[in-house]
Protein backbone atom coordinates (compact mmCIF):
# COMPACT_ATOMS: atom_id res chain seq x y z
CA UNK A 1 0.00 0.00 0.00
CA UNK A 2 1.25 3.96 -0.89
CA UNK A 3 0.18 6.09 0.76
CA UNK A 4 0.14 10.20 -0.31
CA UNK A 5 -1.94 13.29 0.72
CA UNK A 6 -3.68 16.55 -0.12
CA UNK A 7 -2.31 19.35 1.50
CA UNK A 8 -3.87 23.12 0.65
CA UNK A 9 -4.30 26.11 3.12
CA UNK A 10 -7.64 24.67 4.31
CA UNK A 11 -7.31 20.72 4.06
CA UNK A 12 -5.17 18.10 4.61
CA UNK A 13 -6.46 14.29 3.74
CA UNK A 14 -5.20 10.91 3.07
CA UNK A 15 -4.97 9.22 -0.04
CA UNK A 16 -4.13 5.39 0.13
CA UNK A 17 -3.46 3.00 -2.99
CA UNK A 18 -3.11 -0.13 -3.38
CA UNK A 19 -4.52 -3.51 -3.02
CA UNK A 20 -7.13 -4.94 -1.40
CA UNK A 21 -8.29 -2.01 0.54
CA UNK A 22 -11.79 -2.43 -0.03
CA UNK A 23 -11.62 -5.42 2.75
CA UNK A 24 -10.15 -3.21 5.56
CA UNK A 25 -12.35 0.14 5.43
CA UNK A 26 -12.41 0.33 9.02
CA UNK A 27 -8.82 0.70 9.16
CA UNK A 28 -8.72 3.69 7.34
CA UNK A 29 -10.99 5.76 9.08
CA UNK A 30 -9.81 7.87 11.48
CA UNK A 31 -12.95 8.12 14.03
CA UNK A 32 -16.44 6.35 14.58
CA UNK A 33 -19.41 8.43 12.96
CA UNK A 34 -23.30 7.54 14.04
CA UNK A 35 -24.28 6.07 10.75
CA UNK A 36 -22.28 5.31 7.61
CA UNK A 37 -24.62 5.65 4.17
CA UNK A 38 -22.71 4.19 1.57
CA UNK A 39 -23.49 5.13 -2.22
CA UNK A 40 -22.54 2.82 -5.15
CA UNK A 41 -23.82 2.36 -8.80
CA UNK A 42 -25.72 -0.96 -9.73
CA UNK A 43 -22.34 -2.48 -11.70
CA UNK A 44 -20.02 -1.35 -8.86
CA UNK A 45 -22.52 -2.85 -6.35
CA UNK A 46 -22.52 -5.86 -8.35
CA UNK A 47 -18.44 -6.56 -7.62
CA UNK A 48 -17.56 -5.27 -4.72
CA UNK A 49 -20.84 -3.91 -2.78
CA UNK A 50 -20.06 -6.95 0.07
CA UNK A 51 -16.47 -6.86 0.19
CA UNK A 52 -17.13 -3.07 1.44
CA UNK A 53 -19.65 -3.49 4.07
CA UNK A 54 -18.29 -6.42 5.26
CA UNK A 55 -15.36 -4.63 6.17
CA UNK A 56 -17.19 -1.58 8.01
CA UNK A 57 -17.81 -2.14 11.42
CA UNK A 58 -19.88 0.78 12.36
CA UNK A 59 -23.18 -0.20 14.29
CA UNK A 60 -25.27 1.14 11.73
CA UNK A 61 -24.85 1.29 7.63
CA UNK A 62 -27.20 2.02 5.28
CA UNK A 63 -26.47 1.22 0.82
CA UNK A 64 -28.15 3.43 -1.59
CA UNK A 65 -27.84 2.22 -4.77
CA UNK A 66 -27.62 4.15 -8.51
CA UNK A 67 -27.73 3.29 -12.28
CA UNK A 68 -24.61 3.20 -13.85
CA UNK A 69 -23.44 5.55 -15.94
CA UNK A 70 -23.18 9.87 -16.69
CA UNK A 71 -27.06 10.07 -16.73
CA UNK A 72 -27.10 9.28 -13.07
CA UNK A 73 -24.82 12.57 -11.84
CA UNK A 74 -28.56 14.38 -12.24
CA UNK A 75 -30.67 16.94 -9.77
CA UNK A 76 -32.70 13.73 -9.79
CA UNK A 77 -30.32 11.41 -8.61
CA UNK A 78 -28.80 14.45 -5.84
CA UNK A 79 -32.75 14.56 -4.57
CA UNK A 80 -33.70 10.98 -4.31
CA UNK A 81 -30.19 10.68 -2.33
CA UNK A 82 -31.14 13.61 -0.10
CA UNK A 83 -34.67 12.05 0.30
CA UNK A 84 -32.73 8.55 1.17
CA UNK A 85 -30.24 10.35 3.93
CA UNK A 86 -33.23 11.94 5.48
CA UNK A 87 -35.41 8.87 5.85
CA UNK A 88 -32.40 6.81 7.15
CA UNK A 89 -31.92 9.60 9.85
CA UNK A 90 -28.31 10.51 8.75
CA UNK A 91 -27.58 13.34 11.23
CA UNK A 92 -23.84 15.71 11.41
CA UNK A 93 -22.05 12.66 12.94
CA UNK A 94 -22.79 10.66 9.81
CA UNK A 95 -20.57 9.70 7.17
CA UNK A 96 -20.62 9.01 2.91
CA UNK A 97 -18.95 6.42 1.33
CA UNK A 98 -18.62 7.19 -2.79
CA UNK A 99 -18.13 3.88 -3.77
CA UNK A 100 -17.22 4.01 -7.80
CA UNK A 101 -16.29 6.07 -10.42
CA UNK A 102 -16.53 9.63 -10.75
CA UNK A 103 -19.85 9.67 -11.73
CA UNK A 104 -20.79 8.29 -8.11
CA UNK A 105 -17.44 10.11 -6.56
CA UNK A 106 -19.01 13.42 -7.95
CA UNK A 107 -22.74 13.01 -7.17
CA UNK A 108 -22.05 11.69 -3.82
CA UNK A 109 -19.69 14.12 -2.98
CA UNK A 110 -21.85 16.75 -3.86
CA UNK A 111 -24.71 15.30 -1.29
CA UNK A 112 -22.57 15.22 1.14
CA UNK A 113 -21.74 18.46 0.75
CA UNK A 114 -25.01 19.72 1.19
CA UNK A 115 -26.77 17.56 3.54
CA UNK A 116 -27.31 19.33 6.67
CA UNK A 117 -24.93 22.20 4.91
CA UNK A 118 -21.98 19.39 4.86
CA UNK A 119 -20.81 16.15 6.36
CA UNK A 120 -18.25 14.01 6.18
CA UNK A 121 -17.51 11.61 3.12
CA UNK A 122 -14.84 9.67 1.61
CA UNK A 123 -13.39 9.00 -1.97
CA UNK A 124 -13.38 4.77 -2.49
CA UNK A 125 -12.87 5.12 -6.15
CA UNK A 126 -13.49 2.32 -8.41
CA UNK A 127 -12.07 3.27 -12.26
CA UNK A 128 -8.87 4.17 -13.58
CA UNK A 129 -10.96 8.23 -14.20
CA UNK A 130 -11.81 8.06 -10.37
CA UNK A 131 -7.89 8.41 -9.52
CA UNK A 132 -8.47 12.23 -10.96
CA UNK A 133 -11.77 12.53 -10.07
CA UNK A 134 -11.71 11.37 -6.21
CA UNK A 135 -8.69 13.58 -5.35
CA UNK A 136 -9.18 17.39 -4.93
CA UNK A 137 -12.83 17.88 -4.36
CA UNK A 138 -14.83 18.85 -7.08
CA UNK A 139 -18.17 17.71 -6.64
CA UNK A 140 -21.03 18.13 -8.89
CA UNK A 141 -23.86 17.29 -10.82
CA UNK A 142 -24.56 18.04 -14.92
CA UNK A 143 -27.13 20.24 -16.03
CA UNK A 144 -28.58 19.80 -19.22
CA UNK A 145 -27.39 22.78 -20.72
CA UNK A 146 -23.68 21.73 -19.43
CA UNK A 147 -20.86 19.57 -16.94
CA UNK A 148 -20.80 20.25 -13.26
CA UNK A 149 -22.49 23.24 -13.89
CA UNK A 150 -24.00 23.03 -10.36
CA UNK A 151 -21.86 21.96 -7.67
CA UNK A 152 -19.22 22.81 -5.39
CA UNK A 153 -15.39 22.48 -4.08
CA UNK A 154 -15.73 20.03 -0.71
CA UNK A 155 -12.82 17.76 0.37
CA UNK A 156 -13.35 14.05 1.34
CA UNK A 157 -11.80 13.23 4.83
CA UNK A 158 -9.60 10.35 3.02
CA UNK A 159 -9.37 8.60 -0.09
CA UNK A 160 -9.01 5.09 0.14
CA UNK A 161 -8.12 3.28 -3.89
CA UNK A 162 -8.37 -0.22 -4.18
CA UNK A 163 -6.69 -1.18 -7.61
CA UNK A 164 -7.81 -4.52 -7.27
CA UNK A 165 -10.81 -3.30 -8.27
CA UNK A 166 -9.64 -2.23 -11.74
CA UNK A 167 -9.46 -5.53 -13.10
CA UNK A 168 -13.15 -5.60 -13.85
CA UNK A 169 -13.53 -2.71 -16.11
CA UNK A 170 -14.36 -2.60 -20.00
CA UNK A 171 -12.07 -1.15 -22.66
CA UNK A 172 -13.50 2.11 -23.15
CA UNK A 173 -13.59 2.80 -19.07
CA UNK A 174 -9.99 2.02 -19.41
CA UNK A 175 -9.48 4.43 -22.24
CA UNK A 176 -11.47 6.66 -20.54
CA UNK A 177 -9.26 7.18 -16.96
CA UNK A 178 -6.18 6.84 -19.18
CA UNK A 179 -6.54 9.93 -21.21
CA UNK A 180 -6.79 12.01 -17.47
CA UNK A 181 -3.74 10.27 -16.74
CA UNK A 182 -2.34 11.20 -19.95
CA UNK A 183 -3.15 14.86 -19.40
CA UNK A 184 -1.73 14.89 -16.11
CA UNK A 185 1.73 14.06 -17.45
CA UNK A 186 1.42 16.20 -20.56
CA UNK A 187 0.83 19.28 -17.47
CA UNK A 188 4.02 18.29 -15.34
CA UNK A 189 5.98 15.39 -16.64
CA UNK A 190 6.91 14.81 -19.84
CA UNK A 191 9.15 11.59 -19.07
CA UNK A 192 5.77 10.22 -17.49
CA UNK A 193 3.81 11.38 -20.61
CA UNK A 194 6.85 9.37 -23.14
CA UNK A 195 6.23 6.41 -20.84
CA UNK A 196 2.38 6.37 -20.72
CA UNK A 197 2.43 6.56 -24.27
CA UNK A 198 5.05 3.90 -25.38
CA UNK A 199 3.02 1.16 -24.43
CA UNK A 200 -0.84 -0.28 -25.89
CA UNK A 201 -3.56 -0.03 -22.90
CA UNK A 202 -3.72 -4.38 -23.85
CA UNK A 203 -0.09 -4.77 -22.36
CA UNK A 204 -0.50 -2.69 -18.83
CA UNK A 205 0.52 -4.56 -16.23
CA UNK A 206 -1.49 -3.82 -12.79
CA UNK A 207 1.73 -3.13 -10.85
CA UNK A 208 2.49 -0.56 -13.64
CA UNK A 209 -0.70 0.90 -13.91
CA UNK A 210 -0.86 1.63 -10.05
CA UNK A 211 2.76 3.17 -9.86
CA UNK A 212 1.52 5.32 -12.83
CA UNK A 213 -1.79 6.49 -10.83
CA UNK A 214 -0.33 7.14 -8.16
CA UNK A 215 2.38 9.71 -10.03
CA UNK A 216 -1.23 11.10 -11.76
CA UNK A 217 -2.42 11.57 -8.32
CA UNK A 218 1.33 13.49 -7.31
CA UNK A 219 1.00 15.73 -9.98
CA UNK A 220 -2.94 16.52 -9.06
CA UNK A 221 -2.81 16.96 -5.58
CA UNK A 222 0.47 18.92 -5.89
CA UNK A 223 -1.56 21.52 -7.64
CA UNK A 224 -4.73 21.35 -5.44
CA UNK A 225 -2.44 21.99 -2.88
CA UNK A 226 -1.42 25.37 -3.91
CA UNK A 227 -5.06 26.05 -5.77
CA UNK A 228 -7.56 24.45 -4.51
CA UNK A 229 -10.49 26.33 -5.47
CA UNK A 230 -9.15 27.32 -8.97
CA UNK A 231 -8.47 30.87 -8.72
CA UNK A 232 -5.33 29.96 -10.95
CA UNK A 233 -2.50 27.45 -12.06
CA UNK A 234 -6.11 24.82 -11.03
CA UNK A 235 -7.41 25.86 -14.27
CA UNK A 236 -4.78 23.64 -16.13
CA UNK A 237 -6.23 20.51 -15.01
CA UNK A 238 -8.96 21.43 -17.31
CA UNK A 239 -6.16 20.36 -20.71
CA UNK A 240 -8.76 19.06 -23.27
CA UNK A 241 -11.75 19.82 -21.32
CA UNK A 242 -12.88 22.76 -23.24
CA UNK A 243 -13.41 20.26 -26.17
CA UNK A 244 -14.44 17.26 -24.27
CA UNK A 245 -17.06 18.86 -21.87
CA UNK A 246 -19.09 20.60 -25.22
CA UNK A 247 -18.83 17.17 -26.57
CA UNK A 248 -20.48 15.41 -23.64
CA UNK A 249 -23.21 17.87 -23.52
CA UNK A 250 -23.92 18.08 -27.38
CA UNK A 251 -23.68 14.40 -27.59
CA UNK A 252 -25.74 13.16 -24.60
CA UNK A 253 -24.62 12.54 -21.96
CA UNK A 254 -23.18 9.03 -21.62
CA UNK A 255 -22.48 8.57 -25.54
CA UNK A 256 -19.41 8.25 -25.14
CA UNK A 257 -16.98 8.26 -21.89
CA UNK A 258 -15.82 11.37 -20.36
CA UNK A 259 -12.10 10.23 -21.05
CA UNK A 260 -12.67 9.50 -24.39
CA UNK A 261 -13.90 13.18 -25.27
CA UNK A 262 -11.02 14.68 -22.91
CA UNK A 263 -8.58 12.35 -25.15
CA UNK A 264 -9.95 14.20 -28.44
CA UNK A 265 -10.09 17.52 -26.50
CA UNK A 266 -6.19 16.60 -25.48
CA UNK A 267 -5.56 16.72 -29.69
CA UNK A 268 -7.38 19.74 -30.50
CA UNK A 269 -5.39 21.86 -27.75
CA UNK A 270 -2.67 20.05 -29.07
CA UNK A 271 -3.34 21.61 -32.82
CA UNK A 272 -4.48 24.80 -31.09
CA UNK A 273 -1.57 25.31 -29.02
CA UNK A 274 0.56 24.76 -32.06
CA UNK A 275 -0.95 27.71 -34.31
CA UNK A 276 -0.72 29.80 -30.89
CA UNK A 277 2.81 29.26 -29.81
CA UNK A 278 4.52 27.95 -33.02
CA UNK A 279 5.15 25.16 -31.01
CA UNK A 280 5.91 21.76 -32.07
CA UNK A 281 3.73 18.94 -30.04
CA UNK A 282 3.93 15.32 -30.93
CA UNK A 283 0.81 15.60 -32.55
CA UNK A 284 1.25 12.63 -34.81
CA UNK A 285 2.72 10.65 -32.16
CA UNK A 286 -0.84 10.92 -29.99
CA UNK A 287 -2.97 10.46 -32.78
CA UNK A 288 -1.67 7.24 -33.53
CA UNK A 289 -1.47 5.92 -30.23
CA UNK A 290 -4.95 6.67 -29.67
CA UNK A 291 -6.45 5.83 -32.71
CA UNK A 292 -4.34 2.22 -32.13
CA UNK A 293 -6.08 2.04 -28.65
CA UNK A 294 -9.41 2.60 -30.09
CA UNK A 295 -10.43 5.82 -29.08
CA UNK A 296 -12.86 7.06 -31.03
CA UNK A 297 -12.96 9.15 -33.74
CA UNK A 298 -15.89 8.46 -35.65
CA UNK A 299 -18.56 10.83 -33.93
CA UNK A 300 -21.72 12.29 -35.21
CA UNK A 301 -21.49 15.88 -37.03
CA UNK A 302 -21.79 18.33 -34.79
CA UNK A 303 -21.40 22.19 -36.53
CA UNK A 304 -18.80 24.35 -35.07
CA UNK A 305 -20.77 27.03 -34.42
CA UNK A 306 -23.09 24.69 -32.12
CA UNK A 307 -19.84 23.65 -30.45
CA UNK A 308 -18.36 27.25 -29.90
CA UNK A 309 -21.90 28.13 -28.31
CA UNK A 310 -21.27 25.38 -25.73
CA UNK A 311 -17.64 25.93 -24.88
CA UNK A 312 -18.87 29.16 -23.97
CA UNK A 313 -20.13 27.60 -20.48
CA UNK A 314 -17.25 26.20 -20.03
CA UNK A 315 -16.26 27.97 -16.10
CA UNK A 316 -13.02 28.93 -17.83
CA UNK A 317 -15.40 31.48 -20.02
CA UNK A 318 -14.51 34.88 -19.02
CA UNK A 319 -17.55 37.22 -19.70
CA UNK A 320 -17.75 35.67 -23.31
CA UNK A 321 -14.25 34.86 -23.92
CA UNK A 322 -13.49 30.90 -24.10
CA UNK A 323 -10.57 30.23 -22.82
CA UNK A 324 -8.13 27.22 -23.55
CA UNK A 325 -5.56 25.51 -21.36
CA UNK A 326 -2.68 25.23 -24.14
CA UNK A 327 0.63 23.76 -24.34
CA UNK A 328 3.66 26.10 -24.80
CA UNK A 329 5.62 22.49 -24.79
CA UNK A 330 5.27 19.27 -22.90
CA UNK A 331 4.55 20.41 -19.28
CA UNK A 332 4.72 23.88 -20.18
CA UNK A 333 0.94 24.68 -19.84
CA UNK A 334 -0.80 27.89 -20.21
CA UNK A 335 -4.43 29.55 -20.34
CA UNK A 336 -4.97 31.47 -23.06
CA UNK A 337 -8.15 33.53 -24.82
CA UNK A 338 -8.73 32.12 -27.75
CA UNK A 339 -11.25 34.31 -30.06
CA UNK A 340 -14.37 33.22 -31.43
CA UNK A 341 -13.50 33.46 -34.97
CA UNK A 342 -9.99 31.74 -34.63
CA UNK A 343 -11.89 28.84 -32.41
CA UNK A 344 -14.35 28.43 -35.56
CA UNK A 345 -11.57 28.07 -37.68
CA UNK A 346 -9.64 25.39 -35.47
CA UNK A 347 -12.69 23.45 -35.16
CA UNK A 348 -13.60 23.13 -38.80
CA UNK A 349 -9.98 22.29 -39.89
CA UNK A 350 -10.26 19.64 -36.67
CA UNK A 351 -13.34 17.86 -38.06
CA UNK A 352 -11.95 18.10 -41.73
CA UNK A 353 -8.71 16.70 -40.74
CA UNK A 354 -9.87 13.93 -38.63
CA UNK A 355 -12.87 13.27 -41.55
CA UNK A 356 -10.33 13.09 -44.25
CA UNK A 357 -8.07 10.44 -41.88
CA UNK A 358 -11.02 8.45 -41.05
CA UNK A 359 -11.44 7.54 -44.84
N1 LIG B 1 -14.45 15.70 -9.65
C1 LIG B 1 -13.43 15.71 -10.50
O1 LIG B 1 -12.39 16.31 -10.27
C2 LIG B 1 -13.55 14.91 -11.76
C3 LIG B 1 -12.41 14.59 -12.49
C4 LIG B 1 -12.55 13.84 -13.64
C5 LIG B 1 -13.80 13.40 -14.04
N2 LIG B 1 -14.89 13.70 -13.29
C6 LIG B 1 -16.20 13.19 -13.64
O2 LIG B 1 -16.15 11.78 -13.48
C7 LIG B 1 -17.15 11.19 -14.31
C8 LIG B 1 -16.58 10.02 -15.03
O3 LIG B 1 -16.12 9.08 -14.09
P1 LIG B 1 -15.89 7.55 -14.50
O4 LIG B 1 -15.23 7.49 -15.81
O5 LIG B 1 -15.29 6.87 -13.36
O6 LIG B 1 -17.38 7.11 -14.81
P2 LIG B 1 -18.45 6.23 -14.01
O7 LIG B 1 -18.45 6.55 -12.60
O8 LIG B 1 -19.70 6.36 -14.80
O9 LIG B 1 -17.87 4.76 -14.19
C9 LIG B 1 -17.79 4.26 -15.49
C10 LIG B 1 -18.55 2.93 -15.66
O10 LIG B 1 -17.76 1.90 -15.11
C11 LIG B 1 -18.51 1.16 -14.14
N3 LIG B 1 -17.55 0.76 -13.13
C12 LIG B 1 -17.02 1.50 -12.15
N4 LIG B 1 -16.09 0.82 -11.50
C13 LIG B 1 -16.02 -0.39 -12.08
C14 LIG B 1 -15.22 -1.53 -11.89
N5 LIG B 1 -14.24 -1.54 -10.98
N6 LIG B 1 -15.43 -2.61 -12.66
C15 LIG B 1 -16.38 -2.60 -13.62
N7 LIG B 1 -17.16 -1.54 -13.88
C16 LIG B 1 -16.97 -0.44 -13.13
C17 LIG B 1 -19.59 2.09 -13.68
O11 LIG B 1 -20.70 1.37 -13.22
C18 LIG B 1 -19.89 2.88 -14.96
O12 LIG B 1 -20.79 2.17 -15.76
C19 LIG B 1 -17.63 12.28 -15.24
O13 LIG B 1 -18.90 12.72 -14.83
C20 LIG B 1 -16.63 13.38 -15.07
O14 LIG B 1 -17.18 14.65 -15.30
C21 LIG B 1 -14.78 14.45 -12.16
O1 LIG C 1 -9.82 18.74 -10.79
C1 LIG C 1 -9.90 19.58 -11.68
O2 LIG C 1 -9.73 20.78 -11.47
C2 LIG C 1 -10.23 19.18 -13.07
O3 LIG C 1 -10.46 20.01 -13.92
C3 LIG C 1 -10.27 17.71 -13.36
C4 LIG C 1 -11.10 17.34 -14.57
O4 LIG C 1 -10.56 16.11 -15.05
C5 LIG C 1 -12.57 17.06 -14.24
O5 LIG C 1 -13.22 16.55 -15.37
C6 LIG C 1 -13.35 18.17 -13.60
O6 LIG C 1 -14.57 17.69 -13.12
C7 LIG C 1 -13.66 19.30 -14.53
O7 LIG C 1 -14.13 20.33 -13.78
P1 LIG C 1 -14.95 21.56 -14.34
O8 LIG C 1 -14.74 22.59 -13.29
O9 LIG C 1 -14.42 21.93 -15.68
O10 LIG C 1 -16.37 21.11 -14.42
ZN1 LIG D 1 -11.91 15.26 -16.51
Amino acid sequence: MNETSVKSAAHLYPVYIGENLRHQTDHYLSKSYSSVLIITDETVASHYLSDVQESVSQETVYVHVIPAGEKAKSVDTFYQLHTKAIEYGLDRQSLIIALGGGVVGDVAGFVAATFMRGIDFIQMPTTILAHDSSVGGKVAINHEQGKNLIGSFYAPVAVIYDVGTLHTLPDNEIRSGYAELLKEALLADGDLYQSLIMKDLSSLSNKDLADKLLKGIEIKAGIVGIDERESGIRQHLNLGHTLGHALESLLGYGYRTHGELVALGLLFAFRVSEKTFSSQLPYEQLYTWLKSNGYPFKLPFVEPARILSKMKKDKKTLRTTIQMVLLKDIAKPALVEISDEDLLNYLHDFQKELEQRND
